[in-house]
């Protein structure tokens, strides 16, 4: 379990966005100053899209820094409901090296996260960063809470990412998808997530709660990690 569980709370999103960049940012120049390069993952969905914004106009060395998504949803690039479409339109422009990790031609999402799997062995490990979203239902990344939350969960530590089959499907986005897994998320050097609404601030905090023996991934993926973890809400 993490120990330093801290939250932080702004007035809105876009108080958020400032300051969850501005952490990103410092991150990012961090691991550059240290290795000459950074690796870092970053959630889907919409919630992070101000961040991404804000961040984008970061004066950063982009060309050294190679950015995934946490998750990503089997669909085609361009579609809108792929994740590292919103990346490649935010950071692509930087310089940035945005790495989609679902290919084109694979409908099967085992197949899938196997090849993902496969693409990611050659990043460099542990990533400097994660930043996770969370699901009214109490998903993270694309991890869900269903039959596939076990082999997620707990899978070789050297298996980066797996293909999942959400059921129930979320309403907003109802396709397989490929998540990085628990292991994956957890040896990051920096942990953070972000989210807004009472909804999903309720499921956090009763993952927190139950810990080890919580039905939601956002509770076990806390209770997994020794890292302090912040978490960025706004309402
Ligand atoms: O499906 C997903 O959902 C979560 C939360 O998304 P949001 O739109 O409610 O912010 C996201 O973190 C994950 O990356 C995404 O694929």
């Amino acid at each position: 379990m993490s120990e330093e569980v801290e939250w932080w709370e702004y007035d809105d999103a876009a108080e958020m966005a400032a300051a969850v960049a501005g952490d990103i940012g410092f991150i990012i120049e961090s691991a550059l100053d240290a290795r000459g390069a950074a690796v870092i993952a970053l959630a889907g969905g919409k919630t992070p899209v101000p961040i991404y914004e804000t961040l984008a106009a970061a004066k950063l060395d982009w060309k050294r820094v190679t950015i995934i998504p946490s998750d990503e949803r089997i669909v085609p690039l361009g579609d809108p409901l792929s994740n590292v479409t919103v990346l490649a339109k935010h950071f692509l422009p930087k310089g940035a090296r945005v790495m989609p990790i679902v290919p084109n031609a694979l409908p099967d999402y085992k197949a899938a996260g196997g090849s993902a799997d496969a693409l990611m062995q050659d990043l460099h490990w542990p990533l400097d960063l994660c930043l996770l979203g969370v699901g009214a239902d109490g998903h993270t990344a694309s991890i869900f809470p269903g039959p596939d939350l076990d082999e997620a969960l707990a899978g070789p530590k050297e298996r980066r990412a797996l293909g999942v089959m959400p059921d129930p499907m979320p309403a907003d986005a109802p396709v397989p998808r490929v998540t990085l897994s628990l292991a994956a998320i957890t040896t990051a050097r920096a942990l953070m997530i972000a989210v807004t609404g009472k909804d999903k601030r309720k499921v956090i905090e009763a993952g927190i709660k139950q810990g080890k023996a919580s039905a939601l991934p956002i509770g076990r993926v806390l209770a997994s990690t020794e890292l302090p973890v912040d978490i960025h809400w706004a309402p």
